[in-house]
């Protein structure tokens, strides 16, 4: 079956990615790889496409962002996303995602490369022989081992590079305010706390911070002064970290020995610039920005965006969302099932209550309960999401809506409906379900659109029975387990038929014959009673409340015991003429269809 319903959604990739993720996205979209477009050229075919993949490359900026009609994604393949506008695509509702972790070796492994050919001069001497000269004195190097490497940023790179120097046999020194002293203790790394500590101490000084403000031009015509005479430095982490015009300086006046420089301000950089003329240095090995270029990490971080991608297409969550809370990945595998339950809980709300004759979704404040296991859970953005998302898909169009963790709050508040997360972990009531998520509709108040997850107690919702819907997973499948004062137990999959009616004999048939009449088939069948806690708790007003929320009194005190639903997997939708039919020829009292 295709994973989507509509035409595929279309991908853009206009850098060179790895193959092997891009093979997992043709068989389910149109992907689209247009190398060397212009700004202007990207611009105009934008709005075509849902998802974008770039590299550090491709500009992805404000104005490129707001023409993106139809975009929900943009896939940074690679760690940096300063080429994107993180800020817009986050105002804009479009999930930005990387692979923090995918590169990692590489860019560590090419920083030991360019300080072992710094040390060793590799590139003047590979050049010079080459050009069929055989100049070995010119050519002398330095050892790096007993030397001190001063590291500027001791994160997943400056931590990798750390451990490969150590077993180079250099003594490591690090500045990073916010490393853990007990994770660079186990690399043997001693932490500092300034850079006029670290300075003087190094013969080999590499950056490996992100290009922040508290980073920018951080090293300079200062700084560079206060390193020893003859020492070396490396940049593989991002240009603008370090004053260029400072370090061809220091390079032209020899105080430095030697500069390698992976990164530069402006990529590529322009002829005349000051970047042009470091490049030009004799004594500054340089790449055009080849820190993650190695077949292993591409198809790593390539990998790892496609994926990322396919599941925001389908709707799920992405494991690396740069603009939206973080979901740890322990948590992702638990968290994912419930996602999907209740975004179906909140479609199934809307669809079941709001198609009401008369009804709508003037109850629009919700108590979202967590109970059981579900309750430890420490994120539940993503169950809020998704409920806002559930709760509105069926009444707006997938391209106008385009709503998820990033946006939910926001869209959630525009549109008026409040929610109450509310957490137990006491086992649930009903002991069968390790894990249950109640969805109760409150009569509307004016409160925060997403208040805080922190009550232990849910007694207070007991009194609104109404309009409920609660569920559970089993493994990885959602199930319902209550529709309001019944209890039930489905799949919220595909085209449903609720019908509500009296237990009794030739019901389904008649039912089954007019489905028959309009050629539906039905694919599975199952019955829901009235929830026997509420008839053993005798509540009968409660029991008699309407899916619009009014009083049944026609209904007598001994026939409540014999309502149900009837839910009835059915292969497609069904006219509103259908469902009147039902009620009119059939006898029950009330049906309606909904597609989850
Ligand atoms: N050249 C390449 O191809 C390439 C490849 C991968 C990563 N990178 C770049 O390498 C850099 C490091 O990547 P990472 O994945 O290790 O990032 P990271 O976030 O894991 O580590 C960055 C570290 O810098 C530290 N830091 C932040 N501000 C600091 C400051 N003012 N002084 C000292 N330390 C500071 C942080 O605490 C953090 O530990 C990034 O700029 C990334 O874009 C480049
Ligand atoms: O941020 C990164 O991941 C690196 O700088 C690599 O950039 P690239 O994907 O353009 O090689």
């Amino acid at each position: 079956m295709p994973l989507f319903k509509k035409a595929p959604p279309k991908v853009l990739v206009p850098e060179k990615l790895s193959p092997d993720g891009l093979a997992l996205l043709r068989s389910s979209l149109d992907v689209d790889e247009r190398k060397n477009l212009t700004p202007d050229e990207l611009l105009e075919i934008i709005p075509n496409y849902e998802a974008l993949l770039v590299r550090s490359e491709t500009k992805v900026t404000a104005t490129l962002l707001r023409a993106a009609r139809n975009l929900k994604v943009v896939a940074r393949a690679g760690v940096g996303v300063d080429n994107v506008d993180v800020e817009e695509a986050t105002k804009l509702g479009i999930v930005v995602v990387n692979s923090p972790s995918g590169n990692i070796g590489a860019a560590a492994e090419h920083t030991i490369a360019l300080l072992m050919s710094m040390a060793r001069k590799i590139p003047e001497g590979c050049a010079s022989l080459k050009a069929g000269k055989w100049e070995r004195s010119k050519f002398v190097g330095v050892e790096v081992k007993g030397k001190v490497l001063g590291i500027i940023g001791l994160g997943k790179v400056g931590l990798t590079v750390a451990r490969l120097a150590k077993g180079l046999g250099m003594n490591v020194h690090a500045l990073d305010p916010y490393a853990s002293p007990a994770v660079a203790a186990s690399a043997s790394v001693k932490l500092v706390s300034s850079l006029s500590e670290l300075l003087p101490l190094a013969d080999f000084l590499t950056i490996h911070t992100p290009l922040i403000a508290s980073t920018r031009g951080m090293i300079s015509d200062t700084e560079l002064a206060q390193m020893k005479p003859g020492s070396r430095i490396l940049n593989v982490a991002r240009g603008g970290t370090i004053d260029e015009t400072a370090l061809l300086a220091a390079l032209e006046s020899g105080h430095l020995g030697g500069a390698a420089v992976d990164v530069f301000t402006s990529e590529p950089p322009a002829p005349d610039s000051t970047a042009a003329k470091l490049i030009a240095h004799p004594r500054a090995v340089v790449t055009p920005h080849l820190g993650a270029s190695t077949i292993e990490a591409q198809e790593n971080v390539s990998v790892d965006v496609c994926e990322q991608v396919l599941e925001i297409l389908k709707g799920s969550l992405p494991r690396s969302a740069v603009n939206a809370p973080l979901i740890l990945p322990e948590e992702y595998k638990k968290l994912q099932p419930f996602v999907r339950l209740v975004e179906k809980m909140g479609s199934l709300y809307t669809q079941h209550y709001a198609s009401t004759p008369g009804g709508s979704m003037t109850l629009n404040t919700f108590d979202l309960i967590y109970k059981g296991e579900v309750a430890s859970i420490n994120n539940t953005t993503p169950l809020f999401a998704a409920l806002i998302k559930g709760l509105l898909s069926p009444i707006s169009s997938t391209e106008g809506l385009n709503i998820n963790i990033v946006n939910a709050e926001l869209v959630a508040r525009e549109r008026g409906i409040f929610v109450s997360e509310q957490r137990s972990r006491d086992p649930t009531e009903d002991s069968s379900y390790s894990s249950l998520v109640i969805l109760v509709a409150r009569p509307p108040s004016r409160a925060s659109s997403r208040a805080p997850v922190a009550s232990e107690n849910v007694g207070a919702t007991q009194t609104q029975q109404q309009r409920i819907i609660s569920g559970t997973c089993s493994g990885d499948q959602p199930l319902i387990t209550r529709l309001g004062r019944f209890e039930a137990l489905f799949e919220p999959q595909g085209t449903l038929l609720i019908c509500e009616n009296y237990d009794s004999p030739g019901k389904i048939g008649v039912v089954g014959s007019i489905l028959g009449r309009e050629g539906v088939n039905i694919n599975f069948m199952t019955v829901a009673p009235v929830s026997s806690k509420l008839l053993a708790a005798g509540d009968l007003t409660d029991i008699k409340a309407t899916k619009d929320g009014t009083t049944d009194t026609t209904l007598k005190d001994d026939e409540v015991s014999k309502e149900a639903l009837m839910i009835l997997g059915i292969d497609r939708g069904v006219s509103p003429d259908v469902t009147t039919d039902l009620v009119k020829e059939g006898g029950v009292l009330s049906a309606c269809a909904v597609t989850l």
